[in-house]
Order: C-alpha cells, then sequence, then structure tokens
C-alpha cells in the first residue's frame, strides 16, 4: 500500500510558517501582509475556496479584504477595481476567483494585476520568470505539489515524471518547476497518444486533465510516486462526494507514494497563496 501524502498536515506546517512571517513582518515592519480577493458571480465551488481563503489569510494573522461581485459586472467595473488595488498600499496580493463568468476576459483581467502583486502567478511576466528559471510569483498549486513531491523525494534529479495536462494553471508550471528540479519532464494532454505507456515509464505522475479517476493502476509503475490535482464532484447515493483524476483505491495498491482527495493538493494551494503574499509583502518593502 501507498505512503499517502497528507497534504492537510503539511499544509497546516505551511500556515504555521506563514504565521511567523506574518509576525516577523509586523514586529520589524509594522507591514500587516494582506489579501484582496476577488470573486465574481455565483459558482458555489469558489465561494467556497474564496471562503476558505479568506479564513486561513484570518487564522494566519493576515488582512484580508473581500470584493463580491455580482455575475453582471463589465470587463471595465473589473479593470477599474484591479486598478484601485494595483495603487492601494494596504494590498500586497490581489486574486481574482477563476473562473470567471464567460463574458469576461480572463487574460486581459489577470494582465491588469501589478505583477509585484500577482499571488496566482498567472500575469504573463510572472509566467516567463518561471520558464526562464527566475526568480518570481509561482502558481500555487504547482508550488504545493512540488513540497509534496519533496516529501518523497528529498531530490528530485534525474527522476522522469509526467505532467498529464497542459492548463496554464497547473500543467505548465507544474512542468517548469519539474524541469527546475532537474526532472526529465514529459506533458501528455488529450491529443497525446498512447499517454498509459508514457506514465508507466515515469517515476512520477501529476494528473491534472480534469477527468475524473482518468489515471488507473495498469498506468503506474510499481512503486512510483502519484500526485492527484483532479477534484470532481460526483453524487454517490444522493451524497457529494470529490474524486481525483486518479482511480485512488486500485492506484493506491501499485504507486509507492499518493496524495488523496480531499485532503491533497486541494490545501496545499491555499497555504501556498498565504505564502506567495506574504513573499509579495517582503518584496514591496524594498
Ligand atoms: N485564482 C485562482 N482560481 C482558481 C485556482 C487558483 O489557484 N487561483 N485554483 C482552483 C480552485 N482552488 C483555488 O482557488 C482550490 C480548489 C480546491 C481547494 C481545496 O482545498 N479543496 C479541498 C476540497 C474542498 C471541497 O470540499 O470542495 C480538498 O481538495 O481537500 C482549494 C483551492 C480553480 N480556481
Amino acid at each position: 500500500m501507498a505512503q499517502l501524502i497528507d497534504g492537510k498536515q503539511l499544509s497546516n506546517q505551511v500556515l504555521q510558517e506563514v504565521a511567523s512571517e506574518v509576525e516577523r513582518l509586523k514586529a520589524e515592519h509594522d507591514v500587516e501582509p494582506t489579501l484582496a480577493v476577488v470573486l465574481v458571480g455565483e459558482d458555489p465551488a469558489s465561494q467556497v475556496y474564496v471562503r476558505n481563503k479568506v479564513k486561513r489569510a484570518k487564522e494566519a494573522g493576515m488582512g484580508s479584504i473581500e470584493h463580491r461581485l455580482g455575475t453582471e459586472t463589465t470587463q471595465g467595473d473589473l479593470n477599474q477595481l484591479i486598478e484601485r488595488l494595483n495603487h492601494d498600499p494596504r494590498v500586497h496580493g490581489i486574486l481574482v476567483q477563476l473562473p470567471l463568468p464567460s463574458h469576461l476576459d480572463e487574460e486581459e483581467v489577470i494582465a491588469a494585476i501589478n505583477p509585484a502583486k500577482d499571488v496566482d502567478g498567472f500575469h504573463p511576466l510572472n509566467v516567463g520568470a518561471l520558464a526562464a528559471g527566475q526568480a518570481s510569483l509561482v502558481p500555487c498549486t504547482p508550488q504545493g505539489c512540488m513540497i509534496m513531491l519533496r516529501q518523497v523525494h528529498p531530490d528530485l534529479s534525474g527522476k522522469h515524471a509526467v505532467v498529464v495536462g497542459r492548463s496554464n494553471i497547473v500543467g505548465k508550471p507544474m512542468a517548469a518547476l519539474l524541469l527546475q528540479a532537474n526532472c526529465t519532464v514529459t506533458i501528455a494532454h488529450s491529443r497525446t497518444q498512447d499517454i498509459e505507456s508514457l506514465c508507466r515509464n515515469a517515476d512520477i505522475v501529476v494528473a491534472a486533465a480534469g477527468r475524473r479517476e482518468l489515471v488507473d493502476a495498469d498506468w503506474i509503475k510499481p512503486g512510483a510516486t502519484v500526485i492527484d490535482v483532479g477534484i470532481n464532484a460526483i453524487e454517490v447515493e444522493g451524497k457529494r462526494k470529490l474524486v481525483g483524476d486518479v482511480a485512488f483505491e486500485a492506484v493506491a495498491e501499485k504507486a509507492g507514494a499518493i496524495t488523496p482527495v480531499p485532503g491533497g493538493v486541494g490545501p496545499m494551494t491555499i497555504a501556498c497563496l498565504l505564502l506567495n503574499t506574504t513573499r509579495a509583502a517582503r518584496h514591496q518593502l524594498a
């Protein structure tokens, strides 16, 4: 049976480090790291994530400012709000919860955020810096995945990693981080032929395809490490249940280590968001 990489426990450790850094910033520089969270529309999952982000920020002693906007919000209104937050000296991090309602242009919104306050790490300048191996604000989910991977592989050098999925939020930055850690990286996606055998050769599989239980036991090399980024809500006997992109029960029999869903990558995403906010606050001091 695989070792379980416990995202809840690990995220609590990260959050403790965040709380200590918040204390230091307050005591030494009279700065309260503050996160502004922008939610547009009524998406129920987004509402849960935003609530949890604000709750965790408060628990870590950080400031938080919430902007909840109606679905009918225009691009102009949203851009104006971001411009205000960009210039507000109390705000160190800006997060616009995705997905946005379909009439809004996500790329335009992300590009409007001051890169120094872009705690999601989605701004083209931060994306470029990551690709070039330069210091930057790194997207939260892949950053969390790397912390989890390091629990099992303190040295990732030379490992063969397959990332299943090529999204801007997870797949692409994940591949960049693995490459920075000297892994041999393959990105697989919906047009890739014979993904199964690519994965069977991998020491590390990161499943971020957005398809529930796509990765099955026969995709996995015995002893491999499996990171499940998927969060898919299903109904079992009338009750809501979350499953990942990995068929957990079967894969756990074969893998060496695996992350659960829930309680894996999700809590790490929020912890890394707050870590980025303290980093942004410290950077802005200079
Ligand atoms: N601006 C952003 N939008 C989105 C991001 C992001 O990083 N930045 N990622 C996802 C959603 N997300 C964070 O926003 C996120 C998803 C899931 C979790 C989480 O803790 N999940 C729990 C289960 C929660 C539940 O019961 O539904 C778990 O996996 O244990 C945190 C953050 C898309 N949008």
